[in-house]
């Protein structure tokens, strides 16, 4: 198991959980849309919270954890504010991102759409902003709606008004899917692409699990405890063959999405998951606290490989 990387926490930061024991033809940047003009990441070190509120929480959680889940490194920290988890978030990224640059050649890293983007906001500037070695980064989407890459609901124009368009990542290592296709069009393009970029040694991939191995995903979580395009009860919950695939009937709309499926997910060496307000706080008492129909949500199958790391406001962590 990978090791944080990460080591000064912020005094806003509170731990109340930690360590579980336990190329393609269309995988391409639009260069229309990617005039991104140029420009180094952190672990953090983990105050372990000694209260007995943080040692109940941990029993809770290990007591509702599958065997997979106490496989995985797990930490829960809760910010006083939106603008304390954004700060702890760039440094995460920022950390991350420079001790992958020194391993290795590229630093994958995987977004997600939704308020995640807002919450990149202290990443595009100093000290980040000049610091992280952008040139290594290779982005790609957990989850994208099939819409034009101009479309308001398009993850990637999200994450390019948001965030790309703000740092000199190289438009040629920006992995949007090609939306001139279907959605099960997208989803097979997206994964021959990977299987590319795998087979060039852009992407890592696990010989354990068979699937593309990414150095970070940056996911959010819906109210109803969704993750990716990944929606409770919904079949492709349970998808184990393919990389990507594709959902037509996605609850929160648009219904036409293509998304990474669990295995891929789950191979990861680190995820972030972002969880703000008071209206996901439910879904997180489900997840980590000890709710009697805990193991029904499709983030409670967030189980990677390596490190997971909740990054909660206080109202999300108002029910734990
Ligand atoms: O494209 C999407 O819809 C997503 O990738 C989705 O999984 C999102 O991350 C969550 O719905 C959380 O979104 P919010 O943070 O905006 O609530």
């Amino acid at each position: 198991m990978a090791s944080s990387p990460l080591s000064s926490a912020s005094p806003a930061l509170r731990i109340i959980s930690s360590l579980f024991p336990q190329y393609s033809p269309t995988l391409h940047a639009n260069p229309s849309l990617l005039p991104l003009s140029p420009s180094r990441p952190h672990s953090l070190s983990l105050s372990l919270s000694t209260s007995s509120r943080s040692e109940k929480l941990s029993c809770r959680a290990v007591s509702s954890a599958t065997a997979a889940r106490m496989a995985s490194e797990k930490k829960v920290q809760v910010f006083d504010s939106k603008d304390d988890l954004a700060a702890e978030l760039a440094k995460y990224t920022a950390d991350l991102s420079d001790k992958f640059t020194k391993e290795r050649s590229s630093f994958t890293v995987v977004l997600s759409g939704g308020s995640l983007i807002d919450y990149l906001r202290k990443l595009v500037e100093p000290p980040y902003l000049d610091s992280v070695d952008w040139s290594k980064w290779h982005v790609f989407w957990v989850d994208e709606r099939v819409v034009p890459k101009d479309h308001e609901d398009s993850n990637y124009k999200l994450a390019y008004d948001g965030f790309l368009s703000k740092v000199p990542i190289l438009p040629g290592n920006v992995y949007a899917i090609n939306d001139a296709l279907s959605a099960e069009g997208a989803a097979d393009d997206y994964e021959t692409g990977l299987r590319h970029l795998v087979k060039n040694g852009v992407v890592d991939f696990s010989e354990a699990t068979g699937v593309p191995k990414f150095d970070l995903m940056l996911l959010g979580m819906g109210p109803d405890g969704h993750v990716a395009s990944l929606f409770p009860g919904h079949p492709l919950c349970k998808e184990k063959e393919k990389w990507v695939t594709f959902i037509k009937d996605s609850p929160k709309p648009p219904p036409e999405r293509i998304t990474f499926t669990f295995p891929v997910i789950n191979t990861s060496a680190y995820i972030a998951l972002v969880v703000t307000g008071a209206g996901k706080a439910g879904a997180v008492q489900k997840a980590l606290g000890n709710s009697e129909d805990s193991g029904t949500l499709p983030v409670e199958l967030v189980s990677p490989a390596g490190e997971l790391t909740w990054f909660l406001d206080k109202n999300a962590a108002s029910k734990l």
